[in-house]
C-alpha cells in the first residue's frame, strides 16, 4: 500500500467533524488491504493510523529533520518501504552513524512528496496524536474485517494494544480475536474505578446494599503497578503500560520470594515511614519517574490487591472472591492491600474514616462476583475520596511574574467535553478556570520546559499548548460562572500533582465537575 494512501486518509479523518465519517474513511482504507494481508504491512499500517511507527525509538528528532531535501514529485513510497527505512535507521549505532543517519534522512525524506513529507516528520516527532485515534481504528478495524467490535475491544484490552488486535482482526478474523487470552509477560489495560461521593452509595453502586457482602479496601496512594512473573522474569508495569521494572528492584525482589511460578498481580507501590503511615505521594512519584533513585533512599513497597493469574490458571473471569482467595494464599499480608469484607454499612464507613484518619486516600468498594474487567469502568469497583481533586489538562500557560518571571506559571484548565469529543473524534477540552498554586520552584522549572516542549502559540503572554498534559487539582468547590464556556468555574483551584500515567483523552468531563455544584 503506498504512503499517500495513508496520508490522505489522515487528512480526511482531520478534515471532518463527524465521526461516522472518520470512521468511514479509516475502514475504506484498510479495505485497501489484500484479501489475505502480510500481517507485517497490517501492524505497519495500524501503527501509522495511531500517529506512531512500529520503531520505539529512530535516533531522529526534530533537529534532523529541519531541513528537508525537495519533495518528490510523484508518491512512490509504500507503508513497508517506510517501515524499512525506520528499521535501518533505528539500527544505526556507532562511528559514523551520523552521516549514515543524515544520508539515509535525505533518501527517505526526499522520496516523499509535498504531502507526505510533514506528515512522516509529525509521526517521526510524536506530533500527529496518538491514542485518542484509538477508538476510532477499533471501530473501522471492526467495519473492515466483519468482526464484532466488542471482540475487537476486548483482543485490544488483552493485548494492551490496538495494533495487535487490528492484525489479527484483519489476518484471523473473529477466531483469531477469540484465541486473544490473558498472557504472562504481556501487559493489559488495567480495571478502573468509577466514583461514589460516600461510602453508602458505593456500596449501592457495587451490590452490597442488598446485603450482599462486598470487599472495601483501603485506597493508597501511590502509583498502579501490574506485575508479571514468568519463572525469573519480572516485569513491572504502570497504570499506562511503561516498563518501570529497572526502576523498582523492591518490587521485583517481593514478587520472585512468593511460592509461584507464574503469577499476575494487581496493585499500588508507595513508599511509607516507618511509622507505617503512607508519605506524600511526590516520593514514591521521585523514586519511580528515575532510574537509580533506589539509591538515595526510599524505599517503595508493593501492596496488592488482585490477582490475575496463577500458574497456569488465568483467573480473568473468575469471580473477585475467588481471585481474594487465591490472593490470601498467595501473598503474605504485609504485602497485601488492607480491607474488610462486611455487607454492614457503619463497617463500611467506620473503615473508611480510619483509613482517612491514617493518611490514606479513602477506600475502593468492591464486589466480590465481579470478573477482572481489563480497561473498563464500572460498578465493580467504586472509589470514595473526601478530598476532591479533579483531572485536568492544561490549554494554555501564562508567563509569571515578579518572583516567577524565568518561569511559565498560571496554567489553564480543561476538563474533557464528552460531545464534543465524540463529534470529532478526538479529545475536546472546555475551560474551567486557572490556577498558579500549588506549584513548587521544582514544579515550576519541570512544567516551564514542559509546556515549551507543547507550544503551538506565544502571544507573548499566554502560550498556547497542545492539550496534553494531565494535572490532578484540588478544590473547594464548583460554582456558577458566566466567564466560562461550561458554565462552571473551579473556586481554590490548586495544583496536587501532573499526572503522566493519564492521556488527555481520560481527564474528568465537564458533567464530572458539574457533578460538584452545589444543591
Ligand atoms: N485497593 C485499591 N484497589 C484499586 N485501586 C486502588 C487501590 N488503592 C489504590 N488504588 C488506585 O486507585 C485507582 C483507582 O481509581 P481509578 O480507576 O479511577 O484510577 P485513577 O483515575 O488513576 O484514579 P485516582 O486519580 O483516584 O487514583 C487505581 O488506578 C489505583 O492506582
Amino acid at each position: 500500500m503506498l504512503l499517500a494512501h495513508v496520508v490522505q486518509t489522515s487528512a480526511a479523518v482531520a478534515a471532518t467533524r463527524s465521526r461516522k465519517e472518520k470512521v468511514a474513511a479509516l475502514a475504506s482504507l484498510l479495505r485497501r488491504l489484500p484479501v489475505d494481508p502480510d500481517p507485517l504491512e497490517v501492524e505497519v499500517l495500524a501503527h501509522l493510523l495511531g500517529g506512531s511507527l512500529r520503531q520505539r525509538r529512530t535516533g531522529l528528532g526534530w533537529r534532523g529533520l529541519r531541513d528537508l531535501p525537495p519533495p518528490a514529485e510523484v508518491p512512490t513510497l509504500t507503508v513497508l518501504g517506510v517501515d524499512a527505512a525506520f528499521e535501518s535507521l533505528a539500527s544505526l549505532a556507532g562511528p559514523g552513524s551520523q552521516a549514515a543517519r543524515a544520508a539515509a534522512v535525505a533518501a527517505l525524506f526526499g522520496a516523499a512528496t509535498a504531502g507526505e513529507q510533514p506528515w512522516l516528520r509529525g509521526v517521526v516527532t510524536g506530533e500527529v496524536r496518538q491514542g485518542a485515534l484509538d477508538a476510532l481504528v477499533q471501530e473501522a478495524v471492526a467495519a473492515a474485517s466483519g468482526a464484532a467490535l466488542a471482540s475487537v475491544r476486548r483482543a485490544a484490552m488483552l493485548a494492551g494494544s490496538t495494533t495487535r488486535a487490528a492484525v489479527a482482526a484483519l489476518t484471523g478474523g473473529e477466531e483469531a480475536l477469540a484465541a486473544f487470552a490473558l498472557e504472562v509477560g504481556r501487559p493489559v489495560e488495567p480495571m478502573l474505578a468509577s466514583s461514589a461521593t460516600d461510602v453508602a452509595e458505593a456500596l449501592a453502586k457495587a451490590g452490597g446494599a442488598e446485603g450482599r457482602e462486598v470487599a472495601v479496601d483501603l485506597k493508597l496512594d501511590g502509583i498502579r503497578v501490574q506485575v508479571h512473573r514468568d519463572g525469573d522474569d519480572v516485569l513491572v508495569v504502570t497504570r499506562s503500560l511503561d516498563d518501570i521494572t529497572a526502576r523498582l528492584p523492591e518490587v521485583v525482589d517481593v514478587v520472585r520470594a512468593l511460592p509461584a511460578e507464574h503469577v499476575v498481580l494487581d496493585g499500588e507501590a508507595l513508599t511509607v515511614g516507618p511509622d507505617g503511615r503512607p508519605r506524600p505521594f511526590q516520593e514514591t512519584a521521585s523514586r519511580t519517574a528515575r532510574r537509580g533513585a533506589e539509591a538515595h533512599g526510599t524505599r517503595v513497597t508493593p501492596y496488592f490487591f488482585d490477582v490475575l493469574h496463577l500458574d497456569g490458571r488465568d483467573l480473568l473471569t473468575a469471580p473477585a472472591h475467588e481471585r481474594a482467595a487465591a490472593l490470601d494464599a498467595l501473598v503474605p499480608a504485609e504485602h497485601r492491600v488492607p480491607r474488610v469484607v462486611t455487607a454492614d454499612p457503619a463497617e463500611a464507613a467506620r473503615f473508611a474514616r480510619e483509613a482517612v484518619e491514617c493518611g490514606h486516600e479513602g477506600v475502593v468498594v468492591k464486589s466480590l462476583e465481579a470478573a477482572y474487567e481489563a480497561g473498563r469502568r464500572g460498578a465493580a469497583w467504586v472509589k470514595v475520596k473526601p478530598v476532591h481533586t479533579l483531572d485536568l489538562v492544561v490549554l494554555a500557560v501564562e508567563r509569571g511574574s515578579g518572583r516567577r518571571s524565568a518561569w511559565l506559571s498560571n496554567i489553564h484548565l480543561g476538563a474533557l467535553d464528552p460531545e464534543a469529543t465524540a463529534r470529532e473524534g478526538e479529545p475536546r477540552f472546555t475551560m474551567l478556570g486557572k490556577t498558579f498554586k500549588g506549584m513548587t520552584d521544582e514544579v515550576l522549572a519541570w512544567q516551564t520546559e514542559r509546556f515549551r516542549a507543547l507550544e503551538v502559540a506565544d502571544d507573548g503572554y499566554v502560550v498556547t499548548v497542545r492539550p496534553e498534559q494531565v494535572v490532578e487539582v484540588a478544590f473547594d468547590g464548583v460554582q456558577r460562572s458566566t466567564r466560562y464556556p461550561g458554565g462552571v468555574a473551579l473556586r481554590f483551584a490548586r495544583v496536587v500533582r501532573y499526572r503522566d500515567d493519564k492521556v488527555a483523552a481520560e481527564a474528568d468531563t465537564l458533567e464530572a465537575v458539574r457533578a460538584h455544584l452545589p444543591g
